[in-house]
């Protein structure tokens, strides 16, 4: 599937041009399409995005959605029923719909007009992962209706992250694993983030250690660390600040200045040092989440070896009702 001809078929089907963008999943899948939702918060002048949790938007279906509205709906496995829920009511009430799933099997392609099956694993460039392509439809979606100056520069991104992430994985191999071997008893650990990459805090709280590992966890956006959360800092609780090269790069600086002063346990996760730099100034920022998604995956794959407790141990999805 094309990315940029999807996008201009369905401007060409809408009254007025796409006016809506939804990005609608559940868990990671979600996660993956917050960089596009501070993309186009940040980017456009008219377009309107709006994030959602699938059962939100299915019981609370925003009275904006309209036959102009485009609605995305990511699913892994492509059956989560809410999500797959999520498209129908979509659809049913004229929106376009596009689908993104790695089943091409998914009941989720029954109700999407435009159909992604995207690749998944280690050996896949992650430029056709779900994450770069929700952010490529949300920058092709911006071009053709209001225009984006820096089109150009975010593909020269998009041929980038790729190599950088290799490089980056390398160089937090024995990091990762000193990580595992400290860590390895706390029960509990606070994520710090900003800008497009607060979504991976998030997700690396509720899915890489809540859902994979058992263990407590809570993301904190870096600005708003200083307005309740600093309150617990002390030498005892551990914290993962993850830093982002761009704008929001002086938030994650000054929670790192006071961690440094107040807090002992500090893993420093920093895309600077990871080689994101040699990305265009004007788009690093939508980069870093790519980035730190690949990147934490070592960490939580040394934790998982370190806790003998496999990534895919579940006791409750998939095997008690819900
Ligand atoms: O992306 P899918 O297949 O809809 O799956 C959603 C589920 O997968 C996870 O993202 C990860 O297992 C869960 O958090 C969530 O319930």
């Amino acid at each position: 599937m094309n990315v940029s001809k999807v996008i201009s078929t369905i401007n060409e089907q809408t009254q007025n041009g796409i006016t809506e963008v939804y990005l609608v999943a559940c868990g990671g899948s979600l996660v993956d399409m917050y960089p596009s939702k501070y993309f186009l918060d940040s980017e456009a002048q008219k377009i309107v995005p709006g994030m959602y949790t699938a059962n939100e938007f299915v019981h609370s279906l925003p009275k904006r959605l309209n036959k102009d509205s485009v609605v995305i709906v990511c699913s892994h496995g492509g059956n989560t029923p809410e999500s797959v829920e999520a498209a129908k009511v979509a659809k049913e009430r004229g929106a376009h719909t596009i689908g993104l799933t790695h089943n091409k099997e998914a009941n989720l392609l029954k109700y999407s007009d435009h159909q992604f099956v995207y690749e998944w694993g280690e050996d896949s460039d992650v430029k056709n992962n779900p994450m770069a392509i929700i952010m490529e439809l949300s920058v092709e979606i911006l071009k053709v209706t209001e225009g984006y100056a820096h089109y150009d520069a975010f593909q020269g991104g998009i041929e980038k992250i790729n190599g950088i992430i290799t490089e980056g994985k390398k160089l937090v191999a024995a990091r990762a694993k000193a990580f595992a071997d400290k860590y390895r008893t706390e029960g509990l650990f606070y994520i710090l983030s900003s800008g497009a990459s607060y979504g991976h805090a998030y997700g690396f709280a509720i899915c890489s250690l809540m859902e994979m590992q058992w263990l407590n966890a809570a993301s904190i956006h870096s600005g708003e660390y200083f307005h309740g959360p600093f309150e617990v800092t002390d030498k005892e609780t551990p914290f993962i600040l993850m830093m982002n090269e761009g704008r929001t790069r002086a938030l994650d600086e000054r929670a790192l200045t006071f961690l440094q002063k107040y807090a002992e346990k500090v893993e420093v996760v920093d895309a600077k040092e990871l080689g994101i730099g040699t990305i265009a100034d004007e788009v690093v920022e939508f980069f870093n989440p790519i980035l730190f998604y690949s990147i934490m995956c070592v960490y939580r794959e040394a934790l998982a070896d370190v806790r003998n407790h496999p990534l895919e141990t579940r006791r409750y999805m998939g095997k008690v009702a819900y």
